[in-house]
């Protein structure tokens, strides 16, 4: 199982608290994925006050809180000092959020908000793309765990840079990697897992879909077949036709 500065979770599979259809299906969806963290956003989920907080601290998994919606490097600071006096936790998920369509990082912003939270005693999970050279920052940082996006935030879209993302994990051999965001079937969440991605963290793939809890079940079937068939060191594609059916010594008809 996938280990975050030096904690053991649950489950690779890591999922976010917002947008389900109300209380009760968030709660059964989370039964459903025995996701191993829960993250919840301060900004966008303050509004459901006490019965909120008490509902996700009662989800039995580990909260990491995030700092979804901001958009400066000491809106994200201040936020994740919240954060921490509220869920007596140093870790947070650290968004800051660049460009309002594509919901893509500020990485200028991101690694100097990391290394600000760092400083501060933060274990930081930066949301961040799959450039190299940003992710080797964000390490320098003080950062111990990446957050490449699979596709930006809410569109399903799935892995859109494969090839970056197997380089980042080439690059990267012994830092944990979680696929953040973008993941829209189950599929997507076994094509992290089988790339040999440590964990996944969606989110709306599982609240806007028709069923959550049976969604939320199909992506924690997907994230261990995943996990396994990488620890299965699967064979190397190849162009050309390889017979799988010896013919010497076969008996076939003239
Ligand atoms: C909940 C959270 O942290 C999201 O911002 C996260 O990035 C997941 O993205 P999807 O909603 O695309 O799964």
């Amino acid at each position: 199982m996938p280990v975050f500065y030096g904690v053991e979770v649950a489950s690779p599979l890591m999922l976010g608290t917002a947008q389900y259809p109300s209380p009760a299906i968030l709660a059964e969806a989370f039964r459903a994925s025995k996701a191993g963290i829960a993250t919840v956003s301060l900004r966008r989920e303050q509004g459901g006050g006490q019965d909120f907080w008490s509902l996700v601290q009662g989800l039995g998994a580990r909260i990491l809180p995030n700092t979804a919606g901001c958009h400066t490097v000491k809106e994200a600071v201040t936020t994740a000092h919240m954060a921490r006096e509220l869920f007596d936790t140093n870790w947070i998920k650290l968004e800051v959020i660049g460009h309002t369509d594509t919901l893509q990082p500020d990485v200028f912003g991101l690694v100097e908000a990391a290394r600000i939270l760092t400083g501060d005693g933060f274990q930081v999970f930066p949301y961040c793309t799959e450039d190299l050279t940003v992710c080797g920052r964000l390490l320098d940082a003080g950062c111990q765990v990446l957050m490449p996006w699979g596709a930006p935030i809410g569109s399903g879209l799935g892995i859109n840079n494969a090839y970056g993302l197997r380089s980042l994990r080439a690059h990267f051999a012994d830092v944990p990697l979680v696929v953040d965001a973008g993941i829209g079937l189950p599929s997507h969440a076994a094509q992290a897992m089988e790339m040999g991605f440590d964990a996944v963290l969606l989110n709306t793939a599982v609240a806007h879909a028709g069923d959550p809890a049976a969604m939320a079940r199909a992506m924690a079937l997907a994230v261990e077949a995943g996990r396994a068939a990488h620890e299965a060191d699967p064979m190397e594609p190849r162009d050309m036709a390889a017979p799988s059916t010896p013919v010497i010594g076969k008996a076939f008809l003239s």
